[in-house]
């Protein structure tokens, strides 16, 4: 998704470098919870040693990673890995017990309350997966209250509020209440007020896993059309390996509190930083998500200037596809560029997991 060009006209005026940059966050519920992330003697131990030493539960443990301005960054993890914790830790939803925080270089944690509010309202608006949304209220009504709140008059929120509900596919409901939609209707209204404040970054958490499959994959669909039309950045929690794969530019996999990796789903998937990583994306059709980079070997000299041609970034399926049509070896081409060529052995080898895996490694930070 990372192709998507930035347009809006508050991107344009933030800072360059990292929007989220979080280093060695830790949330620690319990009693005298500060005293957990100073204590090395308890970094070691399981969650459960760990609460039964102390009665605390370190939701999130020593955490450190970035969210580049544009991208869509994954945050997975299993039920209880502390991905729900670690996004509201973002916007002080949920106070961090100690570790750094800033937003566009801005510390986050030395916010008063009137930043902090105006964090929540202006820059870093939350999807949540329950809607929210308030019962009386039109759905236009609905969209346009972030404004409400942020005093904006009747007649400008009402045009604002009109322009995302046709953004989001929600065009002809306008005086509906939420009570008259379905549940796929009522989250485009979710992201729809969330939209309407037009925030630097849009935060999603796990929005969309009560929705039936159907209506589930239209909501990525639109999430992906949404961050190609404008290039808002997000951060999205999900425990759905597929949804992260699909809708991540980087995806952070957490486990017990921890972060165990970050990187691209091809990194993820091509180079899992260790057995628990592999474990978790064992299933994933790997030719579906590594690219023909990770197939690649270099051109015989006859094979440069002839035969069927593909993109660097083409995924291993599609490059299946053309040497079987073709018969020969494929050339990967960057441009005019020869970068090398796939044939059955190498793309084989990457589907069966035994050969070349992803071009550089994803982040390992724990
Ligand atoms: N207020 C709280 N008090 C004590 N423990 C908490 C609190 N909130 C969360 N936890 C614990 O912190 C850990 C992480 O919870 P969290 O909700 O962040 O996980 P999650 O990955 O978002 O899970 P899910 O996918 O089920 O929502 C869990 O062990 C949870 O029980």
């Amino acid at each position: 998704m990372s192709e998507a060009t930035v347009t809006t006209t508050d991107q344009e005026n933030t800072p360059a470098g990292p929007v989220f940059a979080v280093r060695n966050l830790w949330k620690v519920f319990g009693p005298k919870a500060e005293r957990i992330p100073d204590d090395t003697s308890l970094h070691g131990l399981s969650p459960a040693e760990l609460r039964e030493q102390t009665g605390c539960t370190a939701a999130v443990r020593d955490v450190s990673f970035e969210v580049n301005k544009g991208e869509v960054f994954v945050v997975m993890g299993l039920s209880g890995s502390g991905k729900s914790t670690l996004v509201r830790c973002l916007t002080r939803l949920i106070e961090p017990t100690s570790g750094t925080l800033a937003i566009d270089g801005e510390d986050v944690l030395a916010m008063d309350k009137a930043r902090l509010r105006e964090l929540r309202r202006h820059r870093a608006a939350m999807v949540f997966q329950h809607f929210g949304l308030l019962p009386h209220r039109t759905v236009l009504d609905n969209v346009a209250y972030g404004l409400e709140i942020q005093g904006v008059g009747k007649a400008e929120r009402r045009a604002k509020a009109l322009e995302v509900v046709k953004k989001v596919g929600l065009e002809g409901l306008e005086q509906r209440k939420p009570g008259q939609l379905s549940g796929g209707q009522q989250q485009r209204v979710g992201l729809a007020r969330a939209l309407a404040v037009d925030p630097e970054v849009l935060l999603f958490d796990e929005p969309f896993s009560a929705l039936d499959p159907l209506i589930r994959r239209d909501m990525q669909e639109e999430v992906v059309r949404l961050h190609r039309d404008e290039g808002r950045t997000m951060v999205f929690i999900t425990h759905d390996l597929s949804e992260a794969l699909k809708l991540g530019d980087r995806i952070a996999l957490m486990r017990d509190g921890r972060v165990v990796q970050v990187g691209t789903p091809e990194e993820i998937v091509g180079s899992p930083a260790d057995d628990y990583v592999r474990d978790f994306v064992r299933d994933v059709v790997r030719a579906d998500v590594l690219s023909v980079r990770s197939a690649m070997r270099p051109a015989d000299a006859d094979e440069e200037s002839r035969g069927a041609a593909i993109a660097p970034d083409a995924k291993v399926s599609e490059a299946i596809e053309a040497v079987a049509r073709s018969g020969f070896p494929v050339r990967v081409m960057d441009g005019k560029r020869c970068l090398g060529v796939v044939d059955h052995a190498g793309l084989l080898a990457v589907v069966a997991g035994t050969g070349q895996t992803a071009p550089g490694k994803g982040e390992v930070v724990a």
